[in-house]
């Protein structure tokens, strides 16, 4: 079985050296993914194209090379050829009718042979041979040799013929790793997932930051998202996500900034902790999934003063796309399954978040932000090779009590604001307020010897900590639901 892999036209219009490199890296990429499949496949590359060759014929191991050649970044198209021993014109003539026959009813057609190797015949002898021979076989709407509506091209190589099947189509872009690397900031929405795709097409190799505000079950989401990307498009090269925990900044956050200036401030410590988690493995580059207008965060005075902070480049290649056109790109890439049960998780949520922010306001709001936490976030992060996340996360079950037990303490996990506008009582219990933020740092105090109910409004972020917290090994947590 043999591929004829056609590169994308913006690699063809290259000059000859910047062509043949990134051909070359094509060539390179392509027997990376393809390896698992088949430890023997051959790939050699002939001027403006690759050919792929294999010699298993099974159909599960053909589909398996299409389906995978059709992720490969930097392939414009490719043709599948079906290969046969033949001795004479007539055994062509015949394999090309079993083939060609029932798509020439009607149509006219013409036949352009190749030919390499000792035979006996010309290529014309062929085009003649087997041309004729259609024309009067099938009910064709004859030969014509300028502009026909179908053109069947047959190569021969000795003894050997090869027939275009079917044409397939690639994926476009360049081949990944001919323009330089990027640190994607992936959140696991439908739009993280797009432009960390968009930059794979692109050529770039992409890593995966993910900070985590304090959900367990949302990095677990993440993890595999990322995983499927990288398998799905990205294979050919070895990249790294890296985890960083972002809980005491979310804190601080919530303790020490102005409730509108929070998702500003928020962006603006995730930024500054890319750039230092991109410099350390020397990438230039940040990718968001930021699209203009799509919230309060992502207005153009916003994104402004978000950039402020740091000089590494942003890069936002939604930034003026439509949220319904992002949705069919992930259903498309297939990230929407996941981004659709992604359990977001964000403890900094403003009431009435500011969509002009200025940046001497924000930066004042800043000074009481107390930057050593953000610096043992950074030098806390997590970094793990992408193939590790193929081992999906086991997360902990957590039970769930409505306080019938009177010895268990009911532990209120929301933000001070919260807890002051409606505090909780709840007759015979022992209520103990500790905001989320605090509780990696001060659930340890507790005395070990009781069993807690974690409580918030909406029953989401107590049963993330609560997974959090019996990930940590404390087993004495339940969810209150009342
Ligand atoms: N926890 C996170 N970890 C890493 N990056 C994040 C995180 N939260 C947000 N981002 C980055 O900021 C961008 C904007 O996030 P925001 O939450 O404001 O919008 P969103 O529409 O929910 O994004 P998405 O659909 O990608 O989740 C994301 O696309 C992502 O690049």
């Amino acid at each position: 079985m043999k591929f004829i892999i056609k590169l994308h036209p913006e690699i063809t219009i290259k000059s000859k050296s910047v062509r043949q490199r990134m051909s070359k890296i094509l060539q390179s990429n392509i027997r990376n993914v393809l390896k698992p499949l088949d430890e023997n496949i051959k790939i050699r590359s002939d001027w403006d194209k690759l050919i792929v060759r294999t010699n298993i014929f099974t159909e599960s191991h053909r589909l398996a090379l299409i389906e995978s050649l059709a992720c490969i970044p930097g392939i414009q198209s490719f043709l599948e050829v079906i290969e046969h021993k033949v001795e004479s014109l007539d055994e062509i003539l015949t394999l090309t009718q079993e083939m060609f026959g029932d798509q020439l009813a009607g149509k006219t057609f013409c036949v352009r042979a190749k030919r390499r190797g000792q035979q006996s015949f010309s290529s014309l002898d062929v085009e003649r041979y087997v041309g004729g021979g259609l024309n009067q076989r099938c009910d064709t709407g004859g030969v014509k040799l300028k502009k026909p509506d179908i053109q069947i091209n047959l190569e021969l190589d000795g003894e050997r013929l090869y027939l275009i099947s079917q044409q397939h189509a690639g994926l476009g872009g360049y081949p990944i790793a001919t323009q330089e690397s990027v640190l994607s900031l992936m959140s696991g929405g439908y739009d993280s997932g797009v432009s960390s795709y968009q930059f794979i097409k692109r050529g770039s190799r992409v890593h995966y930051c993910f900070f985590n505000l304090g959900g367990a079950e949302h990095e677990a989401g993440v993890r595999e998202v990322v995983y499927y990307l990288w398998k799905k498009f990205g294979s050919s090269h070895r990249v790294k996500f890296i985890s960083v925990p972002f809980e005491e900044v979310v804190g601080e956050i919530l303790e020490k900034v102005d409730n509108g200036h929070m998702g500003v401030v928020l962006k603006r410590m995730m930024m500054r902790a890319g750039a230092a988690v991109a410099e350390k493995l020397a990438i230039n580059a940040l990718v968001t999934g930021e699209s203009m207008g799509q919230v309060s965060s992502q207005t153009v005075t916003n994104l402004n003063v978000i950039d402020r902070v740091t000089d590494t480049l942003i890069l936002r290649p939604l930034i003026a796309a439509d949220k319904q056109d992002i949705i069919d790109i992930a259903r498309q890439i297939g990230t929407a399954a996941y981004a659709e049960k992604m359990p977001e998780y964000c403890g900094v949520i403003s009431q009435s978040p500011t969509i002009k922010a200025k940046l001497g306001k924000v930066e004042h709001e800043e000074t009481n932000f107390d930057f050593a936490v953000l610096d043992t976030a950074i030098q806390a992060a997590f970094v793990e090779d992408v193939r590790k996340l193929e081992q999906k996360w086991e997360l902990p079950e957590v039970e769930f009590s409505q306080g019938e037990d009177l010895a268990e303490v009911i532990l209120d996990i929301r933000s001070p604001e919260e807890e002051e506008e409606a505090p909780l009582s709840v007759p015979g219990h022992k209520v103990v307020t500790m905001p989320f933020f605090k509780l990696s740092s001060q659930f340890t105090e507790l005395d070990p010897g009781k069993t807690y109910l974690l409580y918030c409004a909406r029953g989401v972020m107590s049963r993330l900590q609560a997974i959090h917290l019996k990930e940590q090994g404390f087993d004495n947590v339940k969810v209150y639901k009342p």
